[in-house]
C-alpha cells in the first residue's frame, strides 16, 4: 500500500477553452488533511468535481488507493469511498435530520426497491443495519439530541454538521469538503474545524478540503496546496506554504490587502 490514497497527476480540465484546472499535480498522504486554497476560479471546487466523478477531466490521471483512472464517475467514487460535501448545501430541508444522514448510504444499499418497498428480510437486515450506523454518526457529532427535527429547523452550523454526518455515513476513506466553513461565525467555525479533526483522528479519515479562512487552514491541515488560474503555485506544510513568495503574490498578498 502506497503513502499517498491519492495522486493527482497532470490532470487539465477546460470548460469551452477556459482552463479551469491547467497540468496539476500533488499528492495526499493517507491520513492527513490536506487544505486547497487559491483565489475564487482558482479551480478548487472543479478539482473536487474531477476527484468525485462529477467533471470528466480532459487529461492525465488520477491514483485513488494505487488503482489508476484516466475516468471516474461519481457512482464508482462513492463506492471506492471518496465522500464529499457540497459549497452551498444540498439537504432535504422537510426531512428529519436522521433521514438526511440515511441518504448519504442511498449509493451503497444491496437490496432492491422491490425488496424494501415489501419488507423483504435482506431489506430489514439491512435497514436496520444502517440505523446503526446513523446512530453511531449521530452520537459521534453530537446530533443525538437533534435526531427527529427537521433540517430547515436547524441553525446553519448545525446544517453544515449534518451535512457531514450525510458524508459520513459511508464510511469514506476519502473525505472532500467543499468550504465546510463558509457562511459560518467565528464559534460555528471552531466547532466545524474541531469536527473535521476529530473525524480525522478518530475515524481514520484522510481530508482534502477547500478554504478560504486562513487561520482555520493554518490550525487545521497537515498539508496545503495552493492554486491560482488552474495551476499549483504552493504545495506543503502551512509554514512553508505561508513563507512562499509566489503564494504571498497570488493569494496571501491579495487576502491581505
Ligand atoms: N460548470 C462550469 N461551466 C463553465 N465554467 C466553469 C464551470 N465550473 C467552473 N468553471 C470555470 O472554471 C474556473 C474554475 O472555477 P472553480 O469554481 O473551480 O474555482 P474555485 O477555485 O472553486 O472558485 P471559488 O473559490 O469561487 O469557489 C472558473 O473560471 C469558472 O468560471
Amino acid at each position: 500500500m502506497s503513502q499517498a490514497i491519492l495522486q493527482v497527476r497532470d490532470i487539465s480540465l477546460s470548460f469551452k477553452g477556459v482552463k479551469a484546472i491547467n497540468a496539476l499535480s500533488f499528492e495526499v498522504a493517507r491520513g492527513e488533511i490536506c487544505a486547497l486554497i487559491g483565489p475564487n476560479g482558482a479551480g478548487k471546487s472543479s478539482l473536487l468535481n474531477v476527484l468525485n466523478g462529477v467533471y470528466r477531466f480532459d487529461a492525465g490521471e488520477i491514483v485513488f488507493e494505487d488503482q489508476h483512472f484516466q475516468r471516474i464517475d461519481p457512482l464508482g467514487a462513492a463506492r471506492r469511498g471518496i465522500g464529499r460535501t457540497f459549497q452551498n448545501n444540498a439537504l432535504f430541508k422537510k426531512m428529519s435530520v436522521l433521514d438526511n444522514i440515511l441518504t448519504g448510504l442511498s449509493r451503497h444499499m444491496r437490496s432492491r426497491f422491490i425488496e424494501q418497498a415489501l419488507g423483504l428480510p435482506r431489506a430489514r437486515r439491512e435497514a436496520e443495519a444502517f440505523r446503526l450506523r446513523a446512530q453511531g454518526i449521530l452520537e459521534f457529532l453530537e446530533l443525538q439530541a437533534q435526531r427527529d427535527v427537521l433540517v430547515g429547523n436547524l441553525s446553519y452550523g448545525l446544517q453544515k454538521r449534518v451535512e457531514l454526518g450525510r458524508a459520513l455515513i459511508a464510511g469514506p476513506s476519502l473525505l472532500l469538503l467543499d468550504e465546510p466553513m463558509a457562511g459560518m461565525n467565528a464559534e460555528e467555525k471552531q466547532e466545524m474545524a474541531r469536527f473535521v479533526a476529530d473525524v480525522n483522528r478518530d475515524l481514520g479519515t484522510t481530508v482534502v478540503l477547500i478554504e478560504h479562512d486562513m487561520g482555520v487552514v493554518m490550525g487545521l491541515s497537515d498539508h496545503v496546496v495552493v492554486l491560482d488560474y488552474g495551476r499549483k503555485v504552493g504545495d506543503g506544510t502551512p509554514a512553508e506554504v505561508q513563507a512562499n513568495p509566489d503564494v504571498i503574490a497570488a493569494y496571501l498578498g491579495v487576502a491581505n490587502e
